[in-house]
């Protein structure tokens, strides 16, 4: 993953353990637009920070800390910019990366559909009113009680991920008298170049059905058999965070040459294919993500060039980006609590959070970027670990970064790009209770997902 480095400033190189390679930053006040969200900003005034026009003081004192600052706006804005990019495809916004009622509504109105990929995520999209016809419904080992749920709903199709799921999906959509659109999740064998933990499309794991040993094949000769199953094409995901998009290439061509062969032994030509999500974001100022119209672009040239070659119509195409749409919108504001100086190494800042709330440091040795958000600071950049308040030395939110060495208790500090990942990943350890996310427009914030409370643990403690 990415290194946080912002530009170079040698003057700072003394305050460096021996061998660290982070340079320190020229500015620690500059805000980078690339992993904050589009209407942060810092107040020239007071130095502040402000989001949709509002202080984050004013955010902490009202919504407590941490919380994760949602910027609607900038959501909305990357809907559409999908949107626009695949224009005659279709973007299924991916639910895991975070989901809830008020976020199901915007992406519904921007025009997105949804992949979900539980019962739960179904559930909330139900709930808000999202057409299941523009549902997607995902996971390798959805049970016999997900599947009618989904049939019953009316989801516009089902991915399928295994034999046994081919079966189960058939059963349910006979028994419903209904004849359910699906796709089969194929495994392309592409090491897409990320952490293993976030990579889907190499041979050796749990999702799809590999094209490289005929598994692939064998799921479209039983669903072509089935009379209560329609098969609308074929579903790659490479993986997550990735920036290189040779491995969408790969798995686009190997797609395509699937239905080709499907073409040849059965004499169809299946309608669509879905090169899923996985388009990285920047997290630090190291990150340099591609734009969606550049990958609009590639997938689409690539699908048509290949097509033309094996001689196939233009399938119609869909996408499944989460982290790109969610990820940038939101930062997690957090009170720092203690500073701790370990001479010669770093100082540890203590946060009100920590791994409930943020798990992709401690799982894939994610990296973020951090500020000090209540104030500006002139002092010198001191290197800092910022950590929560778990009982796990593991519990690091930002692994390196620097922050101003005036930092002090009751300074807030906000981890930008956490979005994605964060609150549909977070947990109860220690018995933390969960942030809220707060979603802030023009001026105004609301609550969207309210803090977990005490009686929320204990409503679920029945002994
Ligand atoms: C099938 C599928 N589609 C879409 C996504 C969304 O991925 P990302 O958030 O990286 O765009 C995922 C998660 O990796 C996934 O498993
Ligand atoms: N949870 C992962 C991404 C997994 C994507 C789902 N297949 C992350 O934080 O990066």
């Amino acid at each position: 993953m990415s290194r946080s480095a912002h530009p170079a400033g040698p003057r700072h190189a003394d305050v460096l353990p021996e061998g660290h390679a982070l340079p320190a930053p020229e500015d620690l006040n500059f805000l980078d637009p690339k992993v904050w969200s589009k209407t942060t900003e810092r107040r020239a005034a007071d130095g502040v920070v402000t989001v949709a026009g509002l202080d984050v003081r004013e955010l902490a004192q009202e919504f407590g800390t941490p919380a994760y600052i949602l910027d609607e706006d900038d959501i909305r804005e990357r809907c559409r910019a999908w949107k626009d990019a695949f224009a005659g495809s279709d973007v299924f916004y991916a639910g895991k990366a975070f989901l809830c009622r008020a976020l199901v509504k915007w992406i519904a109105e921007e025009g997105l559909n949804l992949d979900v990929c539980s019962s739960g995520e179904l559930a909330v999209a139900l709930s808000a009113g999202m057409d299941p016809a523009r549902i997607a419904f995902h996971g390798n080992n959805k049970s016999a009680a997900d599947i009618t749920r989904a049939i019953e709903a009316g989801v516009g199709r089902i991915i399928v991920d295994s034999y046994e799921e081919i079966a189960r999906v058939a059963f349910a959509a006979e028994r419903h008298g209904v004849v359910q659109k699906v796709l089969v999740r194929v495994t392309v064998g592409v090491e897409a170049h990320t952490h293993e933990f976030i990579a889907t499309a190499h041979e050796d794991q749990k999702f799809g059905l590999s094209v490289a040993d005929g598994k692939a094949a064998e799921a479209v000769r039983r669903i072509l058999k089935l009379g209560s199953l329609e098969l609308l094409g074929l579903h790659s995901h490479i993986g997550s965070q990735i920036f290189d998009t040779a491995g969408f290439e790969v798995s686009a061509r190997r797609v395509v040459a699937l239905l080709a062969a499907i073409r040849d032994e059965h004499g169809v030509q299946l309608p669509e294919i879905d090169l899923g999500g996985g388009l990285g974001i920047a997290y630090t100022s190291a990150d340099d993500p591609k734009q969606p119209s550049d990958i609009a672009r590639e997938l689409v040239d690539i699908v048509k060039r290949e097509c033309a070659a094996a001689d196939l119509d233009v399938p119609r195409l869909s996408v499944e980006p989460g982290r790109a749409i969610a990820g940038p919108s939101t930062f997690t504001l957090y009170e720092v609590g203690t500073v701790k100086q370990l001479e010669g190494l770093r100082t540890y800042v203590s946060v009100d959070g920590g791994m409930s709330d943020n798990i992709r440091t401690a799982l894939y040795d994610a990296e973020y970027a951090v500020s000090l958000v209540s104030r500006a600071s002139d002092a010198e950049p001191m290197l800092s670990r910022v950590v929560g308040k778990h009982c796990e030395s593991g519990d690091i939110v930002v692994r390196d970064a620097y922050l101003p060495a005036d930092l002090g208790p009751g300074d807030l500090v906000a981890v930008p790009a956490t979005g994605a990942y964060c609150r549909s990943m977070a947990s109860n350890y220690n018995h933390i209770t969960r942030p809220p996310v707060v979603a802030v427009k023009d001026g105004q914030a609301r609550v969207v997902v309210r803090r977990e409370t005490e009686d929320d643990l204990l409503r679920l403690d029945v002994g």
